[in-house]
């Protein structure tokens, strides 16, 4: 088993180890201790009790740290730095995106990991930390210079409302518009806050509060601070909370009982999320825990270029996208309004490029800064108390550092600044896997719970997938198999910018990091589960347990000793035997990866029915849509149909008018035609004489017609009598010749004619 890193992996994958408060409990875990000081492989074995007869698994991981690891060790060597390194982009190289991310069963570190604990920082806190350190001289100020501000602006490509640290603050920590606050220290410390910043500051659009004038009445109860303004200059204004202000008069219960469970929660080494500062109260930096320190740690830096560090937060929770730094509470309003889903797609400035569309993004300029809005996108954070961890993260947590970066003036060679670039650093804290029942979880923290197990399914078979690719490409080159990322919204985030576009091939696919994390005494099941899909190797061993042919086996060798030799028959006995066992032990191995392949099996026919399901509610969905949209098209085309009927109509009427009118004015004006002469308009004169003249063209043609007729009636009259006077003509005629000749008189016109040709005419 080969746990060198495979070159097509989209992460590293490094396991932690946690110290167990359990002490009653067994230990499943084992650690394989190599001649390097870097273990690589550990084995679990099935706990005693295990009636399934489950094999000894042995993983390989990137790196193993055992419980004793602390939070710089973890930093320093996990391949984080590298990654900040990579985000900052070295001289004249663009930054590459990075991504660390903690995944493990629910309570096994990943928060403590992620962000710490009270006392000592997390991964989060320390890459601020570094990243402060190495870039401060070279940061610009949105806050003094508005152009820098707005090419921040226009450079983003996210759709995303960019705010300075200061006006975001005091957007979460001042009065609400209604008299009540969000978050604020006590009013008069908050009314002094903004009038000493907003004097330097212009108007950004958005939602923030208007400063308060000075000469406020409450103003003058300021107190300054002299060692803590020496310590934190830029923070001075915000750190009057109640423990260092005595509380004001008309308050002072609320206020002693916020003291008092602020020092409470303090004095308790706990969770970082376990004891979040009261919502009403801005956290003070300076109780903020402090170590480990970074002072040693040195980067790559392009000292020609500029920086500016833009912080945004937003989480996954029942597979949908919020934005915690733009939460209802943060803007200063009482009632609490319905948090928005955000979208992960392409935008106009982004086509080929999927983001989190319309985040509140907030530029940093301290280190101070940053981490007091850390801490304000965690309160936001959904954690709830389970039977597991009475801290536990109900949502994936995302926290985006943008390193946007560009050419200085003095190196750029038209002597401006040049474009911003930008890379993303995401640090991701996993919600844990959990199992209902260890939980003891009910409602909607159970159903919370079946969505992140679902979304966490998912991950597990994208880097299931991730190693199988790895393995093939390494052992066959054969082809690689998609991983299906698109399956929800955790794998899409995660894994979306894993792979090279051929549209973005100048940006290099970002580089990931995975800490497992898991308890060695917790929870065999789930730990186990997690450990098989992202461990970039696995072998399995079947227990060595006493099976029928070893017992046999064991009483032919004491029969052999006590009878002092061993027969031939005896040999073969044993022979068997031990065959029978390998075969036997074989048989176990493929019975336990036929179980696995049964589970997997069953694990993509469950996903697969949710995606039919799934395509069946859109089908529907798109039936109901495209219906919908069909009858409007209908009742609009029989809206358009009707009205060019009644235009049709209407302009067949407007020309019967026209016809009728102009009827009417050629009677009236036919009737005043004598009364009217003097008057008339030369115009209508001329019509007039027009209609005379054709009236009597008329006329005279009726009346040669008529004359026509007249004499053609008497032509066929006289043509008639003619007619009758031949007609009376011929029967004289007939009256006076033989009878024998009669018919030769009736029928002048048949000829009789002989044999000799000779007519009856002739004769
Ligand atoms: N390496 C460690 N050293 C000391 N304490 C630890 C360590 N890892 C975890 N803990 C402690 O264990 C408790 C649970 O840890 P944590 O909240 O980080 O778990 P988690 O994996 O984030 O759980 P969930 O998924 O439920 O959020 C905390 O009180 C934490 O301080």
């Amino acid at each position: 088993m080969d746990a060198s890193k495979p070159t097509t992996a989209l992460f590293d994958v490094y396991l932690r180890l946690r110290p167990s408060s359990a002490t009653d409990k067994e230990r499943f875990l084992d650690v394989e201790h190599s001649q390097t000081d870097e273990p690589t492989h550990i084995t679990i074995h099935p706990p005693a009790n295990d009636h399934r007869k489950r094999a000894v698994e042995r993983f390989a991981f990137t790196r193993v740290y055992e419980e004793h690891a602390g939070q710089r060790e973890i930093f320093e060597s996990t391949g984080v730095l590298p990654i900040v390194e990579g985000v900052l982009g070295g001289h004249g190289r663009e930054g590459r995106d990075g991504l660390v991310a903690t995944l493990g069963v629910t309570g096994s570190g990943k928060s403590h990991t992620i962000l710490g604990s009270k006392s000592q920082r997390g991964i989060t806190q320390l890459t601020l930390d570094v990243l402060f350190q190495h870039t401060s001289p070279y940061l610009v100020s949105a806050e003094t210079s508005p152009t820098t501000f707005q090419s921040l602006c226009s450079a983003d490509v996210s759709e995303a409302q960019l705010h300075p640290a200061s006006a975001f603050l005091d957007s979460v920590y001042t009065p609400g518009e209604n008299g009540g606050f969000s978050r604020a220290t006590t009013p008069a410390l908050v009314r002094e806050s903004t009038t000493t910043r907003h004097s330097t500051l212009y108007n950004f659009p958005g939602s923030f509060p208007q400063p308060l004038q000075p000469g406020d009445s409450t103003s003058s109860s300021t107190q300054q601070q002299p060692v803590f303004d020496r310590l934190y200059p830029s923070l001075a204004k915000y750190q009057n909370t109640p423990s260092r202000q005595p509380p004001t008069p008309s308050k002072p219960n609320i206020l002693t009982r916020s003291i008092a469970k602020l020092t409470s929660h303090l004095a308790q080494d706990t969770s970082f999320l376990a004891a979040p500062t009261s919502k009403r109260y801005m956290p003070r930096v300076s109780t903020l825990p402090q170590i480990p320190p970074t002072d040693d740690i040195n980067l790559d830096i392009d000292t020609s270029a500029e920086y500016a560090i833009v912080v945004s937060m937003y989480e996954v929770y029942n597979d949908r996208i919020y934005d915690l730094l733009a939460a209802s509470s943060t803007n200063g309003s009482k009632t609490p309004q319905k948090r928005r889903a955000l979208l992960f797609k392409p935008t106009e400035q982004s086509p080929d490029r999927k983001v989190v569309a319309g985040l509140r993004k907030v530029i940093c300029g301290t280190l101070d800064e940053a981490l007091l809005v850390l801490e304000t996108g965690l309160h936001e954070r959904r954690v709830a108390g389970t039977g597991s961890n009475a801290a536990s993260s109900r949502s994936h947590g995302f926290f985006c550092l943008d390193i946007k970066k560009r050419r200085r003036p003095a190196f750029h060679t038209a002597g401006v600044s040049g474009p911003w670039s930008s890379s993303t650093l995401t640090i991701v804290d996993l919600a844990g896997s959990e199992r209902a029942r260890t939980a003891k979880t009910a409602g909607a923290t159970l159903a919370e719970a079946g969505k992140i197990n679902e979304s966490l399914m998912y991950l597990g078979q994208c880097m299931q997938m991730q190693s199988d690719n790895a393995r093939t490409s390494l052992v066959h080159g054969g082809v690689e198999k998609m991983v299906p990322f698109r399956q929800c919204k955790l794998t899409e985030l995660l894994f979306s910018n894993s792979f090279g576009s051929s549209s973005s091939q100048h940006k290099a696919p970002q580089k990931a990091v995975m800490i497992v994390t898991a308890d060695p005494l917790g929870d065999f099941n789930a730990t186990s589960q997690i450990l098989r899909y992202s461990a970039l190797a696995r072998e399995v061993t079947v227990p060595r347990i006493p099976s029928v042919s070893a017992t046999i086996l064991a009483a032919s060798r004491n029969a052999a000793m006590v009878s002092g030799r061993s027969t031939p028959v005896q040999e073969e006995l044993e022979a068997a035997l031990a065959q029978l066992s390998r075969v036997q032990q074989e048989l176990e191995v493929t019975q336990v990866l036929l179980e696995e392949e049964t589970q997997r099996r069953q694990e993509a026919e469950t996903s697969w029915q949710r995606a039919e399901d799934r395509a069946e509610e859109v089908e529907a969905e798109i039936r109901e849509e495209m219906c919908v949209e069909m009858e409007g098209r209908l009742v609009l085309e029989q809206r358009r149909w009707r009205a060019a009927r009644d235009a049709e109509m209407d302009a067949q009427d407007e020309h019967l008018d026209r016809k009728l009118e102009l009827l009417t004015q050629q009677m009236s004006i036919f009737e005043d035609e004598t009364a009217g002469q003097e008057n008339e308009d030369p115009a209508v004169h001329e019509t007039l004489t027009k209609v005379d003249k054709k009236a009597a063209a008329v006329h005279e043609a009726r009346e040669s017609a008529g004359a026509f007729a007249l004499k053609y009636t008497e032509l066929e009259n006289e043509n008639a009598a003619l007619r009758e006077k031949l007609a009376s003509i011929e029967r004289e005629r007939e009256q006076l010749r033989s009878p024998s000749k009669k018919m030769r008189v009736l029928k002048p016109s048949r000829r009789w004619q002989g044999s000799g040709g000779v007519s009856l005419d002739d004769v």
